[in-house]
């Protein structure tokens, strides 16, 4: 087991102190992430965009997550690994647990599923096999298609409605903790006040119980030039790659990140 844990993460959204999130793709970023103080290192499915080159997470596989997952295994220092199933995993009940399976085997202590209320059964099982789900609800960019672009959601009353709906039947079915992606951060904090699990927020304003940002974002590395709005560069203050992750955990800790420059408005 890790040094944190899910219990530890459960602790700090009681005492209000905020968690440490941060993508993580290789051993010695996951050792120098544990070392600047980050809690939780999310192997993301944004590896197909930032190491990868791609246009969009679609093409990512299980494999890829899988390889990435075990290299983060081997330079963890006591975080909590949460790995992303990729474009597809959720073809059926047997991909979701054959998939996820691949992930935990690999060394993730957590999976993270993008979807709404129609993945509560999965959430069920994973839970009773003994594999922890964090659910992705927002924008969710393996739905990139669907949506016609990177667009901020719930902003409207029906969506808003929709997304508190489903986080409260998934939060029900047994997920482990959830994440908002760019979401209205008046939304992100209902949801967060009305959730007895972990909250994770990117885009999602201030008020989640943690954050996360994609590793090379926040060290103001662009494969595009383009960069989300709720994203922040800790290079120019810190100067060293590790300085700059303690800066972003320090600045999550005290509340300082995200401002409201970072935060989108229903
Ligand atoms: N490097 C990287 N960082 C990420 O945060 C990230 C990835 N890759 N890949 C997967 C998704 C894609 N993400 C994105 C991409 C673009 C926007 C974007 O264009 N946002 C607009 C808001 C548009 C609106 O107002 O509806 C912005 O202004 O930031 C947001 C999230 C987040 N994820
Ligand atoms: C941006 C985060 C939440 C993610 O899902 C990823 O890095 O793939
Ligand atoms: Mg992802």
């Amino acid at each position: 087991m890790p040094d944190i844990t899910l219990t530890t993460l459960l602790e700090h959204k009681a005492r209000g102190e905020k968690i440490t999130m941060l993508t993580c793709y290789d051993a010695t970023f996951a050792a120098t992430s544990c070392a600047a103080g980050i809690e939780t290192l999310l192997v993301g499915d944004s590896l197909g965009m930032v190491l990868q080159g791609r246009d969009s997470t679609l093409p990512v596989t299980i494999e890829d997550v899988a390889y990435h997952t075990a290299s983060v295994k081997r330079g963890n220092r006591g975080a909590l690994i949460v790995a992303d199933l990729p474009f597809m995993a959720t073809a059926s009940l047997e991909e979701i647990y054959r998939q996820s399976a691949m992930l935990m085997r690999a060394g993730a202590h957590m999976v993270k599923l993008e979807g709404g209320d129609w993945l509560c059964e999965a959430v069920t099982g994973l839970a009773q096999r003994g594999i922890p789900a964090c659910i992705h609800l927002g924008l969710t960019p393996q739905s990139v298609n669907v949506f016609g672009g990177y667009k901020v959601q719930g902003r409207d009353a029906e969506a808003a409605a929709r997304l508190k709906a489903d986080a409260q039947a998934l939060e029900q079915a047994g997920a482990a903790m959830l994440l908002l992606e760019c979401v209205p951060g008046s939304l992100a904090a209902e949801v967060t006040a009305a959730a007895a699990v972990p909250v994770i927020g990117i885009g999602a304003g201030p008020d989640t119980d943690g954050q996360v940002l994609v590793l090379h974002d926040m060290l103001g590395m662009s494969l595009t030039g383009f960069t989300p709005k709720f994203v922040r560069n800790f290079m120019p203050e810190a100067g060293s790659i590790e300085g700059a992750i303690a800066a972003y955990a320090d600045a999550v800790k005290q509340g300082r990140f995200p401002a409201p420059e970072h935060e989108f408005k229903a």
